[in-house]
């Protein structure tokens, strides 16, 4: 991979590689745009094949989440970070507050979340070197674990697709295939159920499936014939990459509504789905309820304020449909028309984020 070239093509401002050998600390913090004031988002830790698919992970994330940011109305940049390990095994403390001086250097240009294979103890851990870090324990003010508020926005979100795919907002007697039940899509789940929606699990950790089996009476079945399903509405709730060439064939569903970050495998396979008359509620739109949770504590933490503009999820992705159909063009394009316009009229205002953050956190307390 030309790291520079892909910069250049995709305007990334910078990529920070952090390692400390002892802890066995290798971090990738990614920061794609600052035109709307820092860059929020998450840590993942994973295991990656290689440190070029970690790079590409971290990347791909970072510009996801200045669209997310964008589109949702916030006023922040996008980052992301990427921490090379197995969150099973390769955590400790001294990792994690490593990492958080590697953040305080960058001086607020970078703030940091929860991602997949982190959690709310490893923010905390941040936190002790750091204030730029969110979803830390409500103890500190604080809004805790964003997964609860992320499904929500995902529900709110769904039920806009479902109205334009069904001519009914209502999910009740509606079929879910949802692939992966972690921390979203677990309280997914929950809203789903309570409003009688049928649904259809599976997760490579079997523990998750059982739970959902047991909590919401959710089907289980194999982790490849999730997309195959008879189902009304496919919910990606794992990693990105599944709406793909092998996939795409074998989909039933009406409406592609779901949590999970980069879900097309490529920008392609959008207009496919559009193609297919598929409704398909662009990721980054959906799944905004997390960003727009933990970034209210950048205003002092109130729960109530964050729920209501979660709520707005709705009208977001009606408004990106409205837009697709207007302009004639997939959801996924009308979706990078409404971020990308956003952060144009922006720019042409103010520069690049690089004064010292702290103005901002500082009203939290
Ligand atoms: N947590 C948030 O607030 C939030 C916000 C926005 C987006 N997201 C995105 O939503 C997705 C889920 O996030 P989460 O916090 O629930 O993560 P999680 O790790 O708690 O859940 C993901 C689940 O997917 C399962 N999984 C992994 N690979 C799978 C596969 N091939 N097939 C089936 N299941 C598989 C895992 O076992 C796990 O149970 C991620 O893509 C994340 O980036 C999360
Ligand atoms: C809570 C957020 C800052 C991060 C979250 N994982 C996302 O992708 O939106």
């Amino acid at each position: 991979m030309e790291i520079f070239k892909y910069m250049e093509q995709y305007d990334y401002e910078q990529l920070v590689f952090c390692q400390d050998k002892q802890p066995g600390l290798k971090a990738i913090i990614a920061i794609h745009d600052t035109t709307l004031g820092p860059a929020l988002g998450g840590t993942r830790m994973w295991t990656y094949e290689s440190e070029a698919a970690a790079i590409e992970d971290a990347l791909r994330l970072a510009k996801g989440m200045t669209y997310k940011n964008a589109a949702a109305g916030l006023n922040l940049g996008g980052g992301k970070t990427v921490i090379i390990g197995d969150p099973r095994k390769d955590k400790n403390e001294e990792m994690f507050r490593a990492f958080g001086r590697y953040i305080q250097g960058l001086n607020g240009r970078y703030i940091t979340a929860e991602d997949v294979g982190t959690t709310v103890a490893d923010m905390d851990l941040i936190h002790e070197e750091t204030d730029y870090v969110t979803g830390i324990s409500p103890a500190f003010g604080s809004s805790g674990n964003p997964s609860p508020v992320t499904a929500y926005g995902v529900y709110r979100g769904m039920k806009a697709a479902a109205k334009e795919a069904f001519g009914t907002d209502s999910l009740e007697g509606k079929v879910v295939a949802i692939q992966g039940v972690g921390n979203v899509a677990y309280n997914l789940c929950k809203h789903l159920h309570e409003e009688g929606a049928q649904l259809i699990v599976t997760d490579i950790n079997k523990e998750a499936v059982m739970r959902a089996v047991e909590d919401f009476g959710a089907k289980a079945v194999e982790i490849n014939e999730i997309y195959s399903v008879d189902c009304d509405i496919y919910a990606p709730c794992a990693l990105g990459a599944t709406i793909n060439d092998d996939t795409i064939p074998q989909l039933k569903a009406k409406v592609i509504a779901g949590a999970a970050n980069n879900q097309l495998k490529e920008t392609r396979h959008g207009d496919t789905i559009h193609e297919m008359g598929i409704v398909y509620a662009p990721d980054y739109v959906i799944n905004a309820g997390g960003v727009i949770n933990v970034a209210d504590e950048l205003y002092g933490y109130n729960s109530e304020r964050a729920l209501k503009k979660v709520e707005g999820i709705y009208s977001n992705i009606e408004r990106v449909i409205e837009i697709a159909k207007r302009d004639r063009i997939p959801t996924y394009v009308a979706a990078d028309r409404l971020a990308e316009e956003r952060i144009e009229r922006m720019r042409n205002s103010r520069s690049q984020f690089l004064q010292n953050g702290q103005h901002i956190l500082s009203r939290r307390k």
